[in-house]
């Protein structure tokens, strides 16, 4: 595999990430032991963020999958194409990164079907390896791959859950929204607002959060913070930019709606 291959997936400059706790540290750990690692948590809290920076930080090529429930497994593995020249053999993503030894980050893996999660068994154990069982060849994965999954546990139902025998094949890092001052200054960073407005818009998410469970299926993501604070920085007042930012996202109820207007109402 050709180094130019390896170099297109390599983070060049340094991704913003905030560090929250532990997990810096903890995940280097991880990919020294070459562990597969579980991200855990909601919805637009870090996650990808995270794997970007860490991939940047290991100088490590990234590849990322956004799962679906029509993914087969020949969307992870690869298939036999058909072109003028009769039938060709295209790697897909989990391949490639297990050629040339990247991160390969598998988002929402949750959304995939189970016999679609079941490949990326065999790369997950002592074995590190890919069978190619179309084509008949059996890849071996590079010293530096790492496989990366993303997991939401509010998600979950019975039909939605991975395996047992999915789930105790990674090590896990639980991601939540941050605390309020390291959330805010997130949100000032990215959306590139003064402090005490991000401040702001942070105990309207935390007031939203209080609602998952009585109403909401999620609070306010960080991302949404972050979209809100992009609004004001051009110039949309503050209440018309949480309104399209922070509260129609998220509810279609028109007494939730009318909560959360007046939780931003309370801040602006
Ligand atoms: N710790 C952090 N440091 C820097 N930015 C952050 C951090 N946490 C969240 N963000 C901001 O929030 C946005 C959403 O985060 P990200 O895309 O990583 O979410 P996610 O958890 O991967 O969500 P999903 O599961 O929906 O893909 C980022 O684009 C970034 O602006």
């Amino acid at each position: 595999m050709s180094e130019t291959h390896r170099d297109q997936y390599l983070i060049r400059e340094e991704p913003y990430y905030r560090t929250v706790e532990d997990e810096v540290r903890l995940y280097e750990a991880a990919y020294a032991a070459r562990m597969p690692v579980m991200l855990k948590g909601p919805t637009g809290c870090g996650k990808s963020r995270f794997v970007e920076y860490m991939a940047w930080r290991l100088e490590r090529p990234l590849i990322t999958v956004a799962c679906n429930e029509d993914m087969t497994a020949s969307d992870l593995v690869g298939r036999f194409l058909l072109d003028a020249d009769g039938t060709r053999w295209q790697d897909g993503p989990l391949t490639v990164a297990a050629r040339i030894g990247a991160i390969c980050y598998l988002d929402e893996v949750v959304e995939a079907r189970q016999d679609t999660t079941v490949v990326i068994h065999p790369l997950t154990d002592h074995r590190r390896c890919l069978p190619l069982e179309k084509k008949g060849e059996l890849v071996e994965a590079h010293p530096d791959f790492q496989i990366v999954i993303s997991y939401n546990p509010g998600y979950q139902s019975l039909m939605k859950d991975l395996k047992q025998s999915t789930k105790q094949r990674f090590g896990a890092l639980d991601f939540s929204y941050p605390g309020a001052a390291i959330e805010a200054e997130i949100v000032a960073h990215e959306g590139g607002i003064e402090r005490d407005q991000a401040d702001r818009l942070v105990q309207v998410a935390q007031r939203s959060r209080n609602l998952k469970g009585h109403g909401l299926d999620e609070g306010m993501s960080t991302r949404l913070l972050v979209y809100a604070a992009q609004l004001m920085a051009k110039g949309i007042e503050p209440r018309a930019a949480a309104q399209m930012a922070l509260v129609r996202p998220l509810t279609d109820d028109p007494d939730m709606r009318d909560t959360l207007d007046a939780a931003v109402d309370t801040y602006f």
